[in-house]
């Protein structure tokens, strides 16, 4: 067996659990392996009966009391027991586990460990894991046991095991990186580091196992990422743009002054549209910092000179929100005759789309605004001079290229409301020179913001009722509830459906979600954005970019559920406009440490700050971060969280390259790893 062998090969795997496989792209030995736990869990000490929550997953242990109870119906038999300590009693409960009816002796002493959930208002421990003697679960204490990502059934049960097999039949002792590499960066061998993730004897061999997997992970990256840029040498500038009077004229107008932050940026994108070689440029700024009017700046630019401009939004909703807003403006400031926009998105009909690259091809049309669709192959453009993109695109740096190759060499702007440490940046944008809006519009209000727990709900409700009653609009995110991610729909409509009942009447409340058709979705943002709604009930999904400056009001539901940067985004959607604006963070947890978490946001709206933070607080318990930074498309590594891998990694590339220049590179496999990533990039290109 290799890891290019078919997963059918492992024993135990037939067509049916294969097939289950597949719907995880895990089709050969390799993908198994590198089919990473999402976390792991760890069997802690038992607690006493009298420190359980609602929600917690935990051990306790005591003496069994009274008799064991077989209820329920037939099909789904229910055993009860109850087990005592010297601080309370619990109330247990199987499904289709009569026989424990037999082995469960009163007064015997057991260990069980599960979910604590509420039942009837009285807290209960559904279906755990039994261990008889009590004593027997000493072995597993500390253990760290892998949680996989899944699909329909398909359990962790099945996916460890399949896991351990693989790993037992397999040889690992191939490994990519060369000796010298790993001594130089205390890095494990392939094999250890691959054991280490799926099953780690403890906490410090997870992390060495982590190390080393991200270590290569970041490595193949940066390779990949010089290789092209060595292959691409920055064009030169076919399109040396002065900026006409009438774009000149257009910022006089603009209701308020351009920041000095914005100002800067926008010089310096000036200077380069007369530079030898085109723009390759990154604009950070946090959200709501107004990166978007140093866009359209330079895209009509482009269009006033003559040339076209596109601008590629990471969402269908926010490509309208775009469209619409530069199709007004055009229209406002006299632009007409000179700027045609025109949308292109994947939803689009086929003649639709037709007629749209019909009128790119042409160039009749000059401002193409739009999805991914912009860089499907049938789009031709006239002349295209400029293309903003967004980083949140998952494959940002390819995304890149491709579009590049749609024009001549058309200059580039990359927005991003990702706050990252310059260093890093340099890194991972490293074929970017970068710039930063580091200074908010001066007519804003800082967010006021709280963090509550669900006793506050009501008093948030009246809340909102007071802010639309002046007019304002608001937000509220409910999450997703874990168990039941298929139920997305369900969850924001059966929320949206009581929250209408519990404000008062007359007010309009809709719903958003990732499942609605793309025509649907932007018929509600368009609605909340003419105020024809005043309360948004929605999943993340308005998480980029929806700029409504009338809303004031942002609840996110859970939000112990989400990380910072995401909580951070989440709340840039109120505080965009002259009114004082609120987020109210509420938490369902009463973990001391997600009110420290969340307190974080409580006392600052710099992304910047809270993102420095959201890493600081991350103990050696968080494994995997609560949730990945979502920067760029890594699997195990995180950008923020391994900082210093990322840096040590670009700095073992350089070396690499430099023996490669002098032909003394021994990592053949290596670069053969990274010609197959390129190569995957390529195909995803053409996608
Ligand atoms: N200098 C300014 N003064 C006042 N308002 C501004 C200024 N610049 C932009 N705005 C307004 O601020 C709001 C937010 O701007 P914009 O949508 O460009 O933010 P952004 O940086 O793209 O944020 P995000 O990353 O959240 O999308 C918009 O309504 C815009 O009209």
């Amino acid at each position: 067996m290799n890891e290019y062998t078919g997963i059918r090969e492992i024993k135990g795997i037939g067509e049916k659990t294969e097939r289950m496989f597949q719907k995880l792209n895990i089709r050969t030995v390799g993908d198994l392996i590198r089919y990473f736990p999402r976390g792991y869990d760890i069997y802690e000490e038992p607690v006493a009966v009298s420190e359980l929550e609602e929600g917690m997953t935990a051990a306790v242990t005591g003496l069994l009391y009274g008799k064991v109870q077989v209820g329920g119906s037939p099909r789904m038999q229910v055993t009860t027991a109850y087990l005592k300590d010297l601080t309370g009693t619990l109330r247990i409960v199987w499904y289709r586990m009569t026989f424990l009816r037999n082995t469960l002796k009163s007064g015997g002493r057991i260990t069980v460990r599960g979910k604590i959930i509420r039942k009837q208002n009285q807290l209960v421990m559904e279906h755990p894991e039994l261990f008889v003697p009590a004593e027997s679960y000493q072995k597993k204490l500390n253990t760290l046991q892998p949680v996989y990502p899944l699909t329909a059934g398909l359990t962790n049960n099945l996916m460890t095991k399949t896991m351990h097999q693989a790993l037992e039949d397999l040889p690992l002792a191939q490994d990519i990186l060369s000796k010298e590499l790993k001594t130089e960066f205390g890095l494990e061998d392939y094999g250890a580091a691959i054991r280490g993730i799926h099953f780690p004897k403890d906490r410090e061999e997870f992390f060495l196992a982590r190390k080393r997997l991200v270590f290569e992970e970041f490595l193949i990256f940066t390779l990949a990422l010089r290789k092209m840029k060595d292959q691409k040498e920055r064009a030169n500038n076919q399109y040396r743009m002065e900026v006409p009077e009438a774009v000149h004229r257009f910022e006089e107008a603009l209701p308020y002054d351009l920041t000095n932050a914005q100002k800067k940026v926008w010089v310096q994108i000036q200077e380069d549209f007369q530079k030898h070689t085109v723009m390759s440029r990154l604009v950070q700024g946090d959200v709501g910092s107004g990166k978007t009017i140093v866009a359209l700046l330079s895209l009509f630019t482009a269009c006033l000179n003559g040339y076209q401009g596109a601008m590629m939004a990471p969402t269908e909703v926010l490509a309208r929100q775009h469209y619409e807003s530069v199709t007004e403006m055009v229209e406002k400031y006299g632009l007409g005759d000179s700027i045609s926009p025109i949308l292109l998105t994947g939803s689009m009909t086929a003649k639709e789309k037709r007629i749209a690259y019909e009128a790119i091809c042409t160039g009749e049309a000059n401002l193409v605004i739009g999805t991914h669709a912009l860089i499907q192959e049938k789009v031709e453009y006239a002349d295209l001079a400029l293309v903003i993109t967004d980083e949140q695109h998952r494959f940002g740096v390819r995304q890149r290229e491709c579009f590049a190759s749609k024009g001549k060499s058309p200059h580039i702007l990359v927005m991003s409301a990702t706050p990252i440490p310059r260093t890093l940046a340099l890194i991972l944008y490293g074929d970017l020179d970068i710039s930063v809006i580091d200074e908010l519009p001066s007519n804003r209000k800082p967010i006021k913001n709280c963090v509550v727990d669900t006793s506050y709900r009501q008093t948030a409700y009246r809340f909102m009722e007071k802010q639309i009653a002046e007019g304002r609009q608001c937000y509220v995110i409910c999450p997703m509830v874990e168990e039941s991610e298929g139920l997305e729909a369900e969850n924001v409509t059966d929320y949206a459906k009581k929250l209408k009942e519990e404000l008062a009447s007359g007010i309009r409340v809709e719903y958003l979600h990732g499942k609605m058709k793309p025509a649907q979705k932007e018929e509600i943002m368009e609605k909340f954005a003419a105020h024809e709604i005043d309360v948004l009930v929605s999943t993340t999904v308005i998480e980029v970019g929806i700029d409504v400056p009338n809303s004031t009001v942002m609840m996110i539901e859970n939000a112990e559920r989400f990380g910072l940067a995401q909580l951070h985004q989440l709340r840039g959607r109120v505080g965009r406009g002259k009114h004082q604006s609120y987020c109210i963070f509420m938490s369902g947890s009463k973990s001391k440490e997600t009110k420290k978490r969340l307190k974080i946001l409580e006392s600052s709206n710099d992304g910047f700050y809270i993102a420095g933070e959201d890493l600081k607080m991350r103990g050696p318990g968080d494994v995997f971060g609560i949730r990945q930074s979502g920067l760029m498309d890594f699997k195990l590594g995180d950008v923020y969280q391994d900082a210093e891998l990322l840096k040590q990694a670009s700095q073992a590339a350089s070396e690499i390259l430099k023996r490669e220049e002098n032909g003394e590179a021994e990592e053949k496999a290596l670069f053969e790893r990274v010609q197959n990533y390129i190569r995957e990039c390529e195909i995803e290109k053409t996608l």
